[in-house]
């Protein structure tokens, strides 16, 4: 298991990381989300040993990995635009690759290059941006790695081919593997996480398996009628995503409250299907939107 305990991190006298903790369990698929600048791609390079952490740490297995380099085998870490690679043709990239993985799938990665029209002889540089994503996701998932860690990999991908490349992540997954991917296409990550880890002013704030968020977190339709005071929506646990007359359209974090108001025959109340954005939208402050 890969475990992020309380990780702190300062670059430039600015604390990026003021408290980060999060597990990833062997067939996971861990979205981490949260707003631009919220610390996302420095948590992802922290727990890869690019950046030392300043107080915290970072274990696979029990083994720390800052301490014990030779574990960073078993993480890859790809980020959302392959910059470091930029002078090398896509072939030379996965035989460097492959010098660094033991177990880097070459078939997989000549024959995904080969799905998505890329020639291996050609120069990253000269690859367009979502490309250039492509290029780099399929190197991460060829290495076969315990743990690949995925910087926006949809980032200016086709639909199309994002498509594509989420079935590859979804194929590339074993029991024993484990992906995280940083993302802001939150209805991907709708389909295909197990869990999801929020990231706020450099904190995890909130983890959920999207199986318990679905039973904890509801969207509902309520209808007040008679003259039934909306007051009653005025709690913690409710967040009004859009208000049009008595029509209310909230999220509501209370299965007491759902049954008060379930009880409540002034009321008309219709589920709706919850999704990753609307629980986004009020965890991390947004404006009301409702879908
Ligand atoms: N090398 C650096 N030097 C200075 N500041 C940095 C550096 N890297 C990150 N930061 C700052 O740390 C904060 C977090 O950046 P980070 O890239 O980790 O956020 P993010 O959540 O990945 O953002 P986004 O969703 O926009 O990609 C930002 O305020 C950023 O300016």
């Amino acid at each position: 298991m890969l475990r992020i305990e309380t990780i702190e991190k300062r670059i430039d006298n600015r604390q990026v990381l003021s408290g980060v903790s999060f597990e990833v369990e062997p067939g996971q698929i861990v979205g981490l989300l949260g707003r631009n600048g919220t610390g996302k791609t420095t948590m992802l390079r922290t727990i890869v040993g690019i950046y030392n952490p300043d107080s915290g740490k970072v274990t696979l297995d029990g083994i720390d990995v800052h301490a014990k380099p030779e574990v960073k085998r078993d993480l890859v870490f790809i980020p959302d635009a392959p910059t470091a690679l930029e002078g090398y043709k896509l072939g030379e990239c996965g035989r460097m690759f492959a010098r660094i993985y033991p177990n880097f799938d070459m078939d997989f990665f000549q024959d995904t290059l080969k799905q998505f029209g890329l020639a291996e002889g050609q120069k990253v540089r000269k690859l367009s941006k979502g490309m250039k994503m492509l290029f780099s996701t399929t190197l991460g998932l060829a290495t076969r790695a315990r743990y690949i860690l995925l910087d926006e990999p949809t980032n200016g991908v086709d639909v199309i081919a994002k498509k594509q490349l989420l079935a590859l992540i979804m194929e590339a997954l074993t029991p024993e593997s484990s992906i995280v991917i940083s993302t802001h296409m939150l209805h991907e990550l709708d389909r295909i996480a197990d869990k999801i880890v929020l990231l706020r002013d450099g904190k995890t704030d909130e983890q959920w398996t999207l199986e318990q968020l679905q039973q904890q977190v509801r969207k509902l339709q309520i209808v007040f009628t008679n003259g039934a005071s909306a007051q009653l929506l005025d709690q913690p646990c409710v967040h009004v995503l859009q208000q049009i007359g008595p029509v209310h359209t909230v999220l509501m974090e209370s299965e007491e409250l759902y049954s008060l108001l379930s009880d409540n025959n002034k009321l008309l109340i219709d589920e709706l299907p919850l999704t990753l954005e609307d629980w986004f939208m009020w965890k991390s402050g947004g404006d009301g939107d409702a879908a």
